[in-house]
């Protein structure tokens, strides 16, 4: 899909990866709504980027994504103030594994309630033009993790779902490409929020070590990797980004 001119939703943007893909998008000549459960922060990023790139371009709409209600308030408004939406980032995610019901809700019910939505307002079988979701799944999903087996969980759902959802099969149907992102690790706060919320304190002394155990990429790498996705186009594509390599696709083995 060509990113210049076309509208993009972007959950969880307020800061972090999402913030990241936001300004990556707006750079390309995109217009940008932001999102996040966290009002202040993201009408802060909202007032920041709209400096950067023009009042016109970049909205905050105020979202909890397991909230339905809150998703249709989004996708209205970013329609009423930028224009038809081309283009869904389902990116808002955590990692609290005593919390796992959260967990789940936001990382895997945030990805199925917005691509459901997408697929209501885009899809060619609904009156719509077509369009694109990336799903923010992570490395986590196609790997072990043994720190982590909630937010492994979670991501490998996503990994399952996006590849399941971009068969050829719906696209026949909808015209909507459904797709996921696979990073490694950046620094972020999710990584800090993780060890506050860690199973145990031994599984929280591993997270503390992980900078020195993995090598941290920035997160405008993984936003290449965002754009590679879409200009690719490659339905179910599932593109990995991880830190001094090239950003690959996979394919996990009896597809
Ligand atoms: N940081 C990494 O190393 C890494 C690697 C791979 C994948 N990811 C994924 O990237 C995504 C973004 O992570 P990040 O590292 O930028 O984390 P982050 O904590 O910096 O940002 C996450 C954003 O999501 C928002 N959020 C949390 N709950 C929400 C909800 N219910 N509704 C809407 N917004 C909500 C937060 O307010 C925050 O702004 C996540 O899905 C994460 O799993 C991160
Ligand atoms: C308790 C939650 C787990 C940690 C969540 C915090 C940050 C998340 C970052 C990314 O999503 C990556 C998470 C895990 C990566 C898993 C394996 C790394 C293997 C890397 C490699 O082999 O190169």
């Amino acid at each position: 899909m060509q990113i210049s001119g076309n509208v993009a939703i972007v959950t969880g943007s307020a800061r972090g990866l999402g913030r990241s893909f936001a300004e990556t998008l707006l750079a390309r000549g995109a217009k940008v709504c932001l999102s996040d459960v966290d009002a202040e922060k993201g009408l802060e990023t909202e007032k920041e980027l709209q400096a950067a790139h023009g009042a016109d371009n970049v909205v905050f709409v105020k979202c909890d994504v397991t909230k339905d209600e809150d998703y249709n308030k989004l996708w209205d408004t970013a329609t009423e103030k930028l224009g038809p939406v081309m283009l869904l980032v389902n990116n808002a995610g955590i990692g609290n594994e005593k919390n796992w019901q959260l967990t789940m809700d936001i990382n895997v019910g945030g990805c199925i309630r917005g691509t459901n939505l997408a697929l209501e307002r885009m899809g060619a079988n609904k009156g719509g033009s077509g369009g694109v979701v990336v799903n923010v799944a992570s490395i986590a999903g196609l790997k072990v993790v043994p720190f982590g087996p909630v937010y492994a969980s979670s991501k490998h759902a996503i990994v399952g779902y996006s590849r399941s959802l971009g068969h050829e099969f719906y696209y026949g149907i909808n015209k909507v490409k459904v797709q996921c992102l696979c990073p490694s690790f950046v620094q972020t706060d999710l990584l800090v929020n993780s060890k506050a919320n860690a199973f145990s304190p031994e599984v929280a002394a591993v997270l503390g070590k992980i900078a020195g155990t993995f090598k941290y990429m920035s997160a405008e790498t993984v936003s290449e990797g965002l754009i590679k996705l879409i200009e690719d186009g490659k339905n179910g594509g599932c593109l990995v980004v991880e830190a001094e390599k090239e950003p690959y696709y996979v394919e996990p083995p009896l597809a």
